[in-house]
């Protein structure tokens, strides 16, 4: 396999639980900019593997790097989230006592506290750069409403939103549509088809009408490693596929 020209690079990852491999000697490319979804059954091994590359978990072996040459398993979490890599749980965890506005201005500032980040008066950058996201979000209109009367969906973008404006190179979103209203799913991979390009996705996900939707190349996670790779037509008419996955 090759490294050039990816932003992550696993190779040969295995992690033990008590002898239980849940992943099995990994390997998995992603090229800068490219949008990838991660599909497998139950227990396939896809937080594991999204905890390997945040530093929340440690293989037993293997190679895992991000970009030209940083090594992710000398690093922990909180450095790998300054490198660049964005991680969004499944549950949306926003602020829902602060305006949509604000969450994204508080996401900006970081490191800030939130009174010093409230209180802080935006540059114009700052404020053309929240402003940017809201619009990739689609949730510019929604900038003074509080977060806790957004919709399920919207809460979901606005934390996508979130992990923008922090400008990863890679961001890793674990099933974004579940819950989701079929409008509010077409939407979503509408919104991560406008930030890949700019920067690396990773999506996992269940909803196959949504991976169709996305359109890229699918990896078939099983037992911890990769069961098949490709455009998802072929790879759902593999028979090993159905087998495992698609034909339950
Ligand atoms: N901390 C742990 N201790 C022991 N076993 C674990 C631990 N974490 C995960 N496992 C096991 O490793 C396997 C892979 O789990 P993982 O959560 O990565 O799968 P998954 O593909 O994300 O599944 P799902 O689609 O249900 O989220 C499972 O059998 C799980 O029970």
């Amino acid at each position: 396999m090759s490294r050039h020209g990816s932003i992550l690079y696993l190779d040969g990852i295995t992690v033990s639980f008590d002898g239980f491999k849940a992943l099995n000697n990994l390997s998995l490319i992603i090229g800068e900019g490219e949008m990838r979804a991660i599909i497998g059954p139950n227990g396939a091994g896809k937080t594991t593997m999204m905890d390997v590359i945040t530093g929340k978990t440690r293989p037993q072996s293997g190679e895992a790097v991000f970009g030209a040459a940083v090594d992710l398993l000398t690093r922990d979490e909180t450095e790998i989230a300054r490198l660049g890599i964005g991680r969004k749980f499944q549950r949306p965890s926003v602020f829902e006592s602060h305006t949509v506005w604000d969450n994204v201005e508080l996401a900006l500032a970081g490191h800030r506290g939130v009174a010093e980040a409230l209180f802080h008066r935006l540059a114009p950058q700052e404020k053309q750069r929240i402003e940017e996201v809201l619009d990739t979000v689609g949730l510019l209109s929604q900038g003074r409403r509080l977060a806790a009367h957004l919709s399920h969906g919207q809460k979901q973008w606005l934390e996508i939103g979130m992990l923008l404006a922090q400008e990863p190179q890679l961001l890793l979103v674990d099933e974004p549509v579940a819950g989701m209203t079929d409008d509010e799913t077409a939407e979503t991979a509408r919104l991560l088809k406008r930030i890949a390009g700019s920067k690396a996705v990773v999506v996992v996900e269940h909803d196959m009408s949504f991976v169709r939707e996305l359109g890229v190349k699918v990896t078939v996670l099983h037992e911890g490693a990769v069961l098949a790779e490709g455009p998802l037509e072929q790879v759902s008419a593999e028979p090993r596929v159905i087998e495992v996955y698609l034909g339950r």
